[in-house]
């Protein structure tokens, strides 16, 4: 069977663009020829390798400027199977597409949301009155432009060279250090890394129940990079926490302080420790290349 490497598709977006460095990188590391796979959301993506249909599946998880991406949160709780094998971070450069002449044509601007909250002041000063569209990808939002000079869309360079389209402006991100960390995510843990995510209920809602669990952390030395809360969906202001520790899972102080989360917490769910993949190169150079398995 060929083992492959789900993303969120169509052909071009960001997400394949991790998916593609990872299989590359995975290529250098073991020798292993993976392909691509891209699915119409993340939810899928993540369920088929949740079903074993694909190895690993990489997602968007947070943004240095719209911050977290909450499907992948909310379905790495809810799928029981799946562990954080790698993360890697994507620089992430917006262009605006469109078969307009003049910006003044555009009337309609279709976007993944992520993408249309990252170009949030651009929109604002360059096309004030336009309609904004949610796609669910920047490369699903292309689908729109066909030849009505009307219509624009944000997606990246390298998906405008895949399907041709004219670029109308680059580098639209109203900051330049925007950047995408992605996960790789997969049926088996990685065992090693200096990072371990994980996630838990509180048994409680009352003063000093998040407490408890950030006094442990504190009082094993483990750093926390991140903390994010999600609602559990059974009542509101009931919430679940996600923490990124600095810190490999194996090591005495974490495992004790993981076993001490356990009484302080309703449920516990550890994702795994993994390291960050470091990103050379991340457009892929020729924008012909597709090592698609096509589940689209
Ligand atoms: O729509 C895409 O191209 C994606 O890969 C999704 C996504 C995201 O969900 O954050 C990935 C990276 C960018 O931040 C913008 C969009």
């Amino acid at each position: 069977m060929v083992r492959s490497v789900a993303h969120l598709g169509p052909r071009g977006t960001y997400s394949e663009m991790a998916a593609l460095a990872y299989i590359r990188w995975a290529k250098l590391d073991t020798g292993d020829e993976l392909m691509l796979r891209a699915y119409p959301s993340i939810a899928q993506a993540l369920q088929a390798t949740a079903t074993g249909e694909t190895e690993v599946t990489v997602v968007p998880v947070e943004n240095s400027v719209e911050g977290s991406v909450a499907i992948t949160l909310d379905m790495l709780w809810r799928l029981e199977t799946l562990q954080i094998q790698k993360a890697l971070v994507l620089p992430i450069v917006h262009a605006f597409l469109s078969r307009a002449d003049r910006m003044q044509q555009v009337q309609t601007v279709y976007s993944h949301p992520q993408a249309l909250g990252q170009c949030q002041g651009w929109i604002e000063t360059q096309l004030p009155h336009a309609r904004l569209i949610p796609t669910s990808s920047t490369t699903e939002a292309l689908t729109h432009l066909q030849d009505d000079v009307r219509v624009g869309a944000i997606a990246s360079e390298w998906a405008a060279q895949i399907y041709q389209l004219p670029v109308l402006a680059h580098a639209i991100n109203d900051h330049a250090d925007n950047c995408t960390k992605f996960w790789v995510l997969g049926r088996k843990a990685s065992h090693q890394g200096n990072q371990t995510s994980l996630a838990f209920s509180l048994p409680i809602n009352a003063p000093g129940a998040l407490l408890k669990p950030l006094q442990i952390l504190a009082a094993h030395d483990i750093n926390m990079s991140r903390i994010e809360s999600r609602p559990t969906k059974r009542s509101l202001g009931d919430y679940l926490f996600f923490i990124d520790i600095e810190a490999d899972a194996s090591l005495p102080n974490v495992k004790a302080a993981l076993q001490s989360l356990k009484h302080c917490t309703e449920t516990l769910k550890i994702f795994g420790s993994y390291s960050l993949l470091p990103i050379d190169n991340p457009c892929p150079s020729d924008p012909t290349t597709n090592t698609s398995a096509g589940a689209e």
